[in-house]
């Protein structure tokens, strides 16, 4: 460890692990060339600190590997950030930045600034020109994240755009094309798929209107060009949250929404009357041709004609003529080859299709392409869109598409292995930038809920005399109400969040460190939010965090309690449990929880001794649930895509069956 700054030596010899402790060791011999390069830059001009970037970026886009780059990169940035929001990376910071890059999660404690330090991956990724990702779990933290880092990579000539919900396709292209882009894992998961369907449209040479009418009306009736870049690099935050709590979360874009699925329901309808009509009044070889071998129907002039002079509904104003033509053609050839009894049944006012090989019922399955749509209409029954899947990708399935996946966490270590084994990315903890004085206050474990409320509004009571703040997190809003009951007839006022209105709360919660204050919170209240400790705050100990409950995740505790003790603050926490707690019914079953819910009716209000570890051991047990859980799910979301690809479908795109 001879080029390492001695105290970041220090720092990564008391980890544990020697993998870890090496790899660290490695990356941090780029620490003292980037000090040197500091005092050099810190003497640019703004003009010639931007035009080093553009020089270096000149060089990624000339070939040369991104690795060399790095120790001028991260210089850059550095003097970007003392220059423009007054920040000077730390060297923590740097490390973190360097094993970013290196395609690891890294795990920072909670106040240790990744908001910054993210800027070091992710300007040197975006030196490449192909885009760089950051994904943060909400639209609030993306665009308060992005504003804030902004000055920095401005002074760098790097662009950056945020992605929101509900923004119009002109202006997400615009974000995707700029350097760097901000946005929710959601959100840039949809974007992936309203382009590759767009992207299938094009390819089909729009031969079928009515995936063109699928995309557009998912793409809100956008331009024609795909919004998205190659997914290149994408760094994560919160990456245990994202990456494996709302891994499996499907996305879907359903085929037609509201009001175009009216007109399209509208348009089966009126070309099955008019395939219908008797007499006939499309002649075959007259109006139409039929290729016998191709099954298909297509128009003539004569028939063409015969479809403009129809009279139509109103609502079919709206669709061109070219789709019209195609209703027709598809209602025809329904009525030429799809009996009824022989190629579908009806059955509870549904068409339930009989498979042609076996002359079962394929149940749930649905003919492509509009044709069961337009036998629906044929029949008369309800036009069915809402179950049609038009596009479906997971979370997990987006990011394992990125060329290089990098995130940050506050609590990956439990999630290490998992993390490991899905996104094959290394879970490395950085070492503290000044050590954390955090204080935890022995748990206090009661055996009913209420003797623990009440024990807790004690001490909140005790503590909010001395002045210092306190937060106290719940596991859902109707516990949040009870609490909030019991402090108002202690006469305590306080403020209670539970994640309504994101934008508001944080801005509660950042608050929430000042003299005095009482904050009742859902877990999910004001993640990723800094608390500040007010005036005179710290001379009477920071703030004090209470956890009134265990979570099913291990992880979500060591959130809330990162709210306390940031950038070497002081802070203290406590537990406070009790036996009817719902973690133990989720970790031990009805029949022993029934058994703790009647010891712990008979104890009393005393707070018991001994009982800790059981709390544990049920969170442990609900945690490795949860993971064979995801596990199963992950294997069959693999047999269901290995599948498909052996069929020629796109596993995003054509639902199985
Ligand atoms: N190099 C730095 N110099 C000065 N201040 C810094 C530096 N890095 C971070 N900070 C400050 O530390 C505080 C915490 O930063 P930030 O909110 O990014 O932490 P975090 O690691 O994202 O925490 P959480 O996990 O809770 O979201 C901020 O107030 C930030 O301004």
């Amino acid at each position: 460890m001879k080029t390492i700054p001695q105290g970041v030596a220090r720092k990564i010899q008391m980890l544990t692990g020697g993998p870890v402790k090496r790899r660290l060791a490695q990356w941090a011999s780029c620490l003292e060339p980037i000090n040197r390069l500091g005092p050099e830059y810190e003497k640019l001009s703004d003009y010639d600190l931007r035009k080093e970037s553009l020089s270096l970026r000149y060089r990624a886009r000339s070939g040369e590997p991104l690795d060399r780059l790095l120790v001028e990169a991260f210089a850059l940035v550095r003097e970007a950030g003392r220059r423009t929001k007054n920040m000077r990376h730390f060297e923590v910071q740097l490390l973190g930045g360097a094993a970013a890059h290196y395609g690891s999660i890294i795990e920072m404690q909670t106040g240790e600034g990744k908001t910054l330090t993210a800027t070091l991956p992710t300007y040197l990724a975006a030196l490449e020109g192909k885009g760089a990702h950051m994904a943060t779990v909400n639209d609030y933290l993306a665009a308060r994240d992005a504003e804030l880092m902004e000055p920095v990579y401005n002074a760098l000539g790097m662009s950056i755009g945020v992605i929101q919900s509900q923004m119009p396709q002109a202006e997400r292209q615009k974000a995707y094309a700029c350097d760097i882009t901000y946005g929710t894992a959601n959100e840039m998961g949809f974007d992936f798929l309203r382009d590759r369907l767009l992207k299938r449209r094009i390819s089909e040479g729009a031969r079928d209107l009515f995936g063109e009418m699928l995309t557009g009306g998912a793409s809100g009736g956008a331009g024609e060009k795909p919004v998205q870049r190659d997914l290149h690099f994408m760094l994560v935050d919160e990456a245990d949250s994202i990456l494996i709590d709302e891994a499996r979360t499907p996305l879907i874009i359903s085929a037609l929404p509201g009001e175009a699925e009216e007109i399209a329901a509208e348009a089966y309808q009126w070309a099955a009357q008019q395939a219908a009509a008797d007499p006939p009044q499309f002649i075959d070889d007259e109006h139409y041709e039929y290729d016998h071998k191709d099954k298909q129907v297509s128009l003539t002039l004569a028939g063409r004609r015969l479809v403009r002079e129809l009279p139509k509904p109103p609502a079919m104003d709206r669709v061109a003529l070219a789709e019209i033509y195609e209703y027709v053609e598809r209602a025809i050839k329904v009525k030429r080859e799809m009996f009824l009894n022989r190629h579908y049944i009806v059955r509870d006012g549904e068409i339930v299709i009989v498979d042609e090989f076996s002359g079962r019922l394929a149940e749930g399955r649905k003919w492509r392409a509009g044709i069961h749509q337009a036998i629906e209409a044929q029949e008369g029954v309800e036009i069915t869109f809402a179950t049609n899947q038009a596009a479906r990708i997971t979370i997990q399935d987006m990011f394992l598409r990125y060329h290089r996946l990098a995130g940050m966490t506050g609590t990956a270590s439990s999630s290490a292995p998992e993390l490991r084994k899905i996104y094959k990315v290394h879970v490395l903890p950085i070492p503290t930038n000044r050590p954390p004085i955090r204080k935890q206050l022995p748990t206090l474990v009661y055996g009913t809920a209420d003797a623990k409320w009440r024990a807790m509004v004690e001490e909140i009571k005790q503590i909010h005399a001395t002045g210092r703040p306190v937060l106290i997190g719940t596991r859902s809003i109707d516990k949040s109400e009870v609490l909030s009951v019991l402090l108002k007839e202690a006469g305590i006022e306080h403020t209670v969040l539970n994640a309504k209105h994101i934008a508001k709360e944080a801005e509660i919660v950042s608050a929430a460190g000042g003299q005095g204050r009482v904050t009742v919170a859902t877990n999910m209240a004001g993640r990723g939010t800094d608390i500040k400790l007010g005036p005179g705050v710290h001379d009477l100990g920071g703030l004090h965090v209470i956890c009134s409950e265990l979570h099913e995740s291990r992880r979500i505790d060591r959130q809330l309690i990162g709210r306390c003790g940031r950038q070497g603050d002081p802070g203290s926490y406590r537990q406070f449990l009790s036996l009817d707690d719902e973690i133990l019914l989720q970790g031990f079953g009805p029949r022993r929880y029934k058994r703790l819910v009647e010891r712990g009716k008979s104890t009393g209000d005393a707070s018991l001794r001994g009982l800790e570890s059981v709390f544990t051991r049920a969170q442990d047990r609900v945690e490795r649930r949860q993971f064979r859980d995801r596990k199963v799910l992950l294997y069959h979301e693999k047999e269901r895509q290995k599948m498909q690809r052996a069929m020629s479908q796109d596993p995003y795109l054509d639902s199985p069956g």
